[in-house]
């Protein structure tokens, strides 16, 4: 049977916009208060994601959320109509309302933690929403994020759905981000690695100074038991504390895996010769670790250019092209090593660059911007085929974004009550697009 790794990449929703809410992230906090533009962000993903269809990968879509998320609002005691509700969390908490305004889904690598059917006991795909807890505008996304996973991989027979972790920093989760599967070939039991940045039952243990480590080794642990994987295929590997204290939010800002490669910075591990040993052990297939230097390319460079947010893919020749953000072109010292590495003799021999900015001044690079699922033929057939890219729905979804879609949108625009009346219908046609039934709330 054939197997593929599929990527779906996050729609980026109409409110896309820069409120700089992400402590510890960056461009996050650098490119708070500037002007957005949802149109040319959603475009520029579709691109990525239509281009990776193009060379013959199997690519979906993830629906985006409901945003402004007027039930959070209502929650915590704004009340009256929907523009009321908008026009007093303005006033009263506009840092409260910007967080119900973000449209921080479309980094599908933060909404779930994914294992193949090849490596888990009942043979089913897993999916665990990330509970996103470090943040709270990234915190009220789970229960949505598990509907749409449902509608999208919608076949209990091959999907196994879990609900995101106890809501508690114990269990900060942030997905995929800090999670890699490496194996031999995609069909084949492989060993999957997860990056934790802290260890929360543990007071002794090192952790950052400065900025938050998100995810927890208990959450990483938790995930590997709901997934059902035995100890011989998880290594558990702490992420450098020094890196997250220099803007390193998330494992795939520092290293990205695809089958037997590790793309890695040298500083991006603790005890990484150790933990090494244990995935060539538990491997039982040949590994190729590509480490990256600090003389080679700088920790600022690395999240700048967002070099190791990278995506590797197998193309269908067999051989493997790094997807990188045009960043990556800009950055000399980055650019340089690119185009070395090329050469080096490693099953990475492309590089194709793609314009993400919109994304990329919030943190998000193209790895951030997919979910990778690996999965065989049948399991492929039983997924939503309405979510699959192809020359149709790319079409039908930029049409979507030129009419419901603006070009312009600052922070202040987000008390507008007009954005939540384009913001259902956009979504509302959406639905009907990718005919996932009724995932948001105000459709129910
Ligand atoms: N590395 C991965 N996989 N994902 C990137 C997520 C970026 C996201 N940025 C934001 O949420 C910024 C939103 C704002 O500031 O408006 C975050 O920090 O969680």
């Amino acid at each position: 049977m054939k197997h593929f790794e599929a990527n779906f990449d996050g729609l980026v929703g109409p409110t896309h916009n820069y409120a700089g809410l992400s402590f510890g992230n960056v461009a996050s906090l650098n490119n708070a208060t500037l002007t957005s533009n949802p149109k040319a962000a959603a475009k520029q993903g579709l691109q990525k994601a239509k281009s990776l269809a193009d060379l013959g990968m199997v690519q979906g879509v993830l629906a985006p959320q409901e945003r402004p998320d007027l039930y959070t609002l209502r929650r915590i005691g704004f009340s009256g109509s929907d523009a009321e509700v908008l026009q007093k969390a303005a006033q009263q908490a506009p840092a409260l309302l910007n967080a119900c305004c973000s449209a921080s889904s479309m980094w599908t690598a933060n909404a779930a933690t994914v294992s193949p059917s090849a490596d888990t006991r009942d043979g089913k795909v897993h999916f665990t929403p990330a509970n996103l807890v470090d943040k709270l505008h990234r915190s009220i996304e789970p229960i949505t994020t598990g509907h749409i996973l449902q509608a999208t991989f919608n076949n209990s027979r091959h999907f196994k759905h879990h609900q995101h972790l106890p809501e508690h920093t114990s269990f900060g989760d942030e997905g995929a981000a800090n999670h890699t599967r490496l194996c031999s070939e995609y069909g084949h039991a492989g060993v999957e690695l997860f990056v934790y940045g802290q260890e929360a039952t543990n007071p002794n243990a090192v952790k950052p100074k400065k900025y938050p480590a998100r995810q927890t080794l208990e959450a990483s642990q938790a995930v590997a038991r709901l997934h059902q994987l035995e100890d011989e295929s998880c290594v558990f590997i702490q992420q450098n504390p020094d890196v997250i204290d220099q803007g390193v939010f998330h494992n795939d800002v520092i290293s990205v895996g695809n089958q037997n490669v590790l793309f890695y910075h040298e500083q991006a591990f603790l005890n990484a010769d150790a933990k090494f040993d244990e995935i060539r052990r538990k491997m039982n297939a040949e590994m190729h670790f590509v480490k990256v230097a600090t003389s080679q390319v700088s920790i600022d460079d690395a999240v700048r250019s967002y070099l190791f947010n990278t995506q590797i893919i197998t193309l269908p020749s067999g051989e493997m092209a790094i997807i990188a953000p045009t960043n990556c072109q800009e950055n000399p010292a980055v650019f340089a090593y690119l185009n070395e590495l090329v050469t080096l003799g490693t099953p990475i021999k492309q590089v194709r660059y793609y314009d993400v900015k919109q994304s990329m001044q919030n943190g998000g690079g193209p790895a951030c911007l997919r979910l990778r699922v690996a999965m065989n033929e049948q399991e492929v057939a039983a997924v939503n085929q309405n979510t699959l890219m192809n020359n149709a729905l790319f079409t039908r979804l930029n049409i979507w974004v030129d009419k419901h879609y603006r070009d312009q949108l600052t922070v202040s625009d987000l008390a507008d009550p007009q954005l939540i009346i384009e913001s259902r219908t956009a979504l509302d046609e959406l639905t009907q697009i990718l005919k996932l039934g009724s995932v948001y709330q105000f459709q129910k």
